[in-house]
């Protein structure tokens, strides 16, 4: 008689609460995490997460497969995000433990994952100040809720040292993370109450020196489907 009620990309909710909360219980208890000391916002940090041999070879598949990146938002200016990136492929041998890996360590069924991306910043490219999830004003957010609705947690892993530049910075949280090999750095996109974390904006800074390689995953609040 109502009709399905759309479910809407912003407010407090059940499922993105639970959601947070649980990963922030596997993240506290596993002590390889360490939990950036704020109170705005759940940021952990893991040194080592993968090793040389395995940053290695997801670098050299970036390299390979590397094209100028995407913005879903049809708001954001030239400029916004000049790296070049590529999806890494989920049932490749190298890539798939560690995709399932990531998953683990936040204790999110794998399926919840987008695929990897991989990103690649050469000199004087970044990926300026943005929100990972989504927004219920955009175009995009009528297919993404079919597709395994809101975004929740981010991980992010370094595959090399930087020389100089390529920090990824939350300026309203007041927290820089240098680009370190191997270091997986993640984030609830939500606050506790299942809202958007307005404070997790987030930007890749300019590289200065040296070239800098990430994989970034965007776990879904659901099952992410892939058509
Ligand atoms: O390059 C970075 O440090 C940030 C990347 C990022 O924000 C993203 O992939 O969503
Ligand atoms: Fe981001």
């Amino acid at each position: 008689m109502f009709g399905r009620r759309k479910s809407k990309a912003t407010g407090a909710d059940p499922t993105r609460q639970r959601f947070g909360a649980e990963v922030a219980q596997r993240l506290d208890s596993d002590p390889r995490m360490v939990k950036a000391d704020m109170p705005t916002a759940q940021i952990y940090h893991c040194l080592d997460f993968l090793d040389t041999a395995q940053c290695d070879a997801l670098v050299a598949m970036i390299d390979t497969h590397r094209r100028p990146s995407t913005l879903l938002s049809e708001k954001a200016g030239a400029g916004f995000r000049t790296s070049e990136s590529c999806d890494m492929a989920r049932h490749d041998p190298q890539v798939r433990p560690i995709d399932e890996s990531i998953a683990a360590a936040l204790g999110i069924p794998p399926d919840h994952g987008e695929t990897m991306q991989g990103q690649r910043y050469a000199p004087g490219q970044q990926f300026r100040a943005h929100h990972d999830y989504f927004h219920d004003s955009e175009s995009y957010w009528k297919a993404m809720e079919k597709s395994g609705g809101q975004r929740t947690w981010t991980a992010m892993i370094y595959l090399n040292d930087v020389t100089e530049g390529g920090a990824t910075w939350f300026p309203q949280a007041g927290i820089k993370v240098m680009p370190r090999k191997g270091l997986l750095l993640t984030w609830n996109n939500m606050n506790p109450d299942g809202s958007p974390n307005l404070l997790t904006l987030h930007e890749g800074m300019a590289v200065v020196e040296g070239t800098k390689y990430i994989i970034t995953k965007w776990f879904r609040e659901r099952p992410w489907i892939t058509g």
